[in-house]
């Protein structure tokens, strides 16, 4: 059997633990020591052949520097989200502690809860190294169908900005705008985040298929997910801080928010969805940012 090693036991880190165990041994770990099945030190995971990520987007940067060892393991990474402070992709930040031919990134619609209830879904695994995807395919359980690509920008992208539209949609959906408006914007936000992957040489495929519409159309529709549940605190008139301290829980959406706005000031990039969630983080009124997007 397969050695597989889970980095984060929040609710992503503990349902893949969950999945991945009915192929594999898997053991698990988390900055705080937890009460759960194989949990053991960061030392002894950092031994295991396979390595699943979920430290958030905004932390990895520091905890790669601060913990990771590399040793030849092979790394699935499954956060998803850009870095606020530098507008970093997961992919380049990885890049200065592992090889391009131990890394690969997961992605699709995968809430952790239905995981967590062997419920179906079907995911994508995107390396460069294409043996190394096949490779990862083969640790995942019978109820999740994998496909794999090599667009790992794509996938990236997709993954990162579907939770800024999840919520904006969050938003719409907490002010009552009805099921017209909710499908204007998430349809303009698959074709903004197509746009702005396209930018970065990403494939147009990857946008339609799991990773972008199947990943979007399942974060902003529904309020099992956090991003969503953030549009709709801020709908009410909530801040940030109040409903992020409510979640309990990441809301990469946030961070990716920041980040999108610095590098579209940078690179003059038009995200009109992102600006208005940005804006809308930092105290601008719902209401007027809906009618912004929303009127002729
Ligand atoms: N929950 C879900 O349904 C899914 C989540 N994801 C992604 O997985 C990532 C993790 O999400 P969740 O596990 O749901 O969040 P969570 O809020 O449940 O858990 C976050 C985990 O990250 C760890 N963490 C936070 N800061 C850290 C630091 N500085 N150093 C080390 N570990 C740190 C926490 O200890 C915890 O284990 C996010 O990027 C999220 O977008 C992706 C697909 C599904
Ligand atoms: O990425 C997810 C499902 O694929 C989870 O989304 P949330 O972080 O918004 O809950």
């Amino acid at each position: 059997m397969s050695k597989v090693g889970v980095i984060g036991a929040g609710k992503w880190g503990s349902a893949l633990a969950f999945a991945l165990s009915e192929k594999s041994d898997v053991f698990i770990t988390s900055r705080t020591p937890r009460e759960v099945k194989n949990f053991v030190s960061l030392k002894e995971i950092l031994k295991c052949e396979y390595l699943i990520i979920t430290v958030p987007a905004q932390q990895i940067a520091s905890w790669l520097e601060d913990n990771f060892v590399f040793t030849n393991q092979k790394i699935l990474v499954a956060s998803k989200g850009i870095e606020a402070t530098t507008g970093r992709f997961l992919n380049d930040i990885y890049a200065n502690h592992i090889p391009e031919s131990n890394i690969a990134f997961l992605s699709g619609p995968s809430f952790a809860t239905e995981v967590m209830q062997s419920l179906p879904t079907a995911l994508v695994i995107n390396s460069k190294n294409e043996e190394l995807s096949k490779e990862f395919s083969y640790l995942f359980p019978s109820f999740i169908k994998i496909y794999t690509s090599t667009d790992v920008i794509g996938a990236e992208v997709a993954g990162a900005y579907k939770n800024v539209i999840a919520i904006a949609a969050g938003i719409c959906e907490g002010l009552g705008l009805g099921k017209n408006a909710a499908a204007a914007l998430i349809s303009r936000g698959l074709v903004e985040m197509q746009r702005f992957g396209l930018h970065y040489g990403a494939k147009e495929d990857s946008f339609l298929g799991l990773s972008g519409a199947g990943d979007l159309f399942l974060t902003a529709s529904s309020n099992m997910s956090r991003n969503f549940r953030v549009g709709l605190g801020l709908a009410k008139g909530r801040t940030q801080e109040d409903i992020l301290q409510e979640l309990g829980e990441v809301a990469e959406g946030i961070g990716t928010a920041y980040a999108l706005h610095e590098i579209s000031q940078l690179r003059n990039l038009y995200l009109p969805i992102a600006k208005e969630v940005y804006e809308m983080l930092e105290g601008k009124n719902p209401k007027e940012s809906l009618r912004d997007l929303l009127s002729s």
